[in-house]
C-alpha cells in the first residue's frame, strides 16, 4: 500500500468463554490467546464452535461466561459497533455486501462507519478535503486487494473471487487493530485461495494487523497460520504451532471421529 497508518496490532485474550442455546454448550470453557501482530487460526470438524465462537469476539452472540479481552480491556457482552470501536473488524461465512452499490460505495461505507466510531474522530462531518482523504486512502486498499479495476461496477455484477476480495478489502478500510475472517477462502479455486491467503499475510505486514480466522481449507491455514487454535465440541483440543497441531493425535481424532492410527495417509492429506 502506498499510503500507510500506523496501528497498534491488538492482543486478543479469550478466557473460559462458554456459550449455550437452549442447553447446548456451544462453546465450553474456551481459552486461548492472539499475540500482537500474529495470524492465528480456529479450526474443527462441522459444528465444533467455530462461527461461534467468532460471534461472541464480534459481540453478535452473548456469552453465558467467561471473558473476552481486547489489549487488556474487556469487551464481552459489547454490541457489536461497540467492539468494533475497539479496532475489531470482520467479515462473514456468506458475503454481505450491498449488490447495488458499486465496489467503490460499498468500501466507503466500511469508511464511514470508522469516521463514526470516533477512531478517525477529526473525520466527523466530513469536508470536501476530508471525504477526498477517505477516497484515496479507500482507493489504496482496493488497489492493494486487486479490486482497481472494478471500483465503479455495482458489486452484483462482480465474480465470486472479486466478492470475497471486497469483503476482505471492506473490513481493512475499518483500519482494524484486529481482523476476525469467517473462511475467507470458502468457494474459492486453488488459485484465489492461495492469492487471498497472500493477501492476509501481506495485509498484516504491511499493516500490523492481528489476524484471527476461520478456515476449511487446511493448505491456507498450514501456509499463513503463526498458531492454530483447535476445536471440537465447543472445547479446545490444542492449540499451538502448524507443525505441533499437525502432529497431535487428538486433531487427527477430532477431524477423522476415531482414535488415531500412526501413518494415517488420509488425516495427513487434510492437515496437510
Ligand atoms: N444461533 C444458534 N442457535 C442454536 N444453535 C446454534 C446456533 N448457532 C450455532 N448453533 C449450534 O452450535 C454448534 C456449533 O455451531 P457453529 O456454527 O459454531 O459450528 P462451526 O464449527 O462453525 O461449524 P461449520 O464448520 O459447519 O461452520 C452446532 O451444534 C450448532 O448447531
Amino acid at each position: 500500500m502506498t499510503t500507510t497508518q500506523t496501528q497498534t496490532a491488538a492482543e486478543l485474550r479469550v478466557e473460559d468463554v462458554s456459550v449455550v442455546f437452549s442447553g447446548l454448550r456451544a462453546l465450553d470453557g474456551v481459552s486461548f490467546t492472539v499475540r500482537p501482530g500474529t495470524i492465528h487460526a480456529v479450526i474443527g470438524p462441522n459444528g465444533a464452535g467455530k462461527t461461534t465462537l467468532l460471534n461472541a469476539l464480534s459481540g453478535i452472540y452473548r456469552v453465558a461466561s467467561g471473558r473476552i479481552m481486547v489489549d487488556g480491556q474487556e469487551v464481552t457482552g459489547l454490541r457489536p459497533d461497540r467492539v468494533a470501536r475497539r479496532g475489531v473488524a470482520r467479515t462473514f461465512q456468506n458475503i454481505v455486501v450491498s449488490p447495488v452499490e458499486s465496489t467503490l460505495d460499498n468500501l466507503m461505507v466500511g469508511r464511514h462507519r470508522l469516521t463514526r466510531s470516533g477512531i478517525a474522530a477529526t473525520a466527523l462531518g466530513l469536508g470536501r478535503g476530508e471525504q477526498r482523504v477517505h477516497e484515496a486512502r479507500v482507493r489504496d486498499i482496493a488497489e492493494f486487494a486487486g479490486l482497481s479495476g472494478v471500483l465503479d461496477r455495482p458489486a452484483a455484477s462482480l465474480a465470486y473471487g472479486d466478492l470475497k476480495r471486497l469483503e476482505f478489502a471492506r473490513a481493512l478500510c475499518l483500519e482494524p487493530r484486529l481482523l476476525i475472517l469467517d473462511e475467507p477462502v470458502a468457494g474459492m479455486n486453488t488459485a484465489e485461495s492461495a492469492e487471498l491467503a497472500r493477501l492476509v499475510s501481506a495485509a498484516r505486514d504491511a499493516l500490523g494487523l492481528t489476524v484471527v480466522f476461520v478456515e476449511h481449507d487446511m493448505g491456507v491455514v498450514m501456509s499463513i497460520a503463526d498458531r492454530i487454535t483447535v476445536l471440537d465440541f465447543g472445547k479446545v483440543v490444542t492449540d499451538g504451532t502448524p507443525e505441533h497441531v499437525r502432529q497431535h493425535p487428538d486433531v487427527i481424532s477430532a477431524y477423522l471421529g476415531a482414535p488415531m492410527e500412526s501413518g494415517n495417509d488420509q488425516v495427513a492429506e487434510r492437515l496437510s
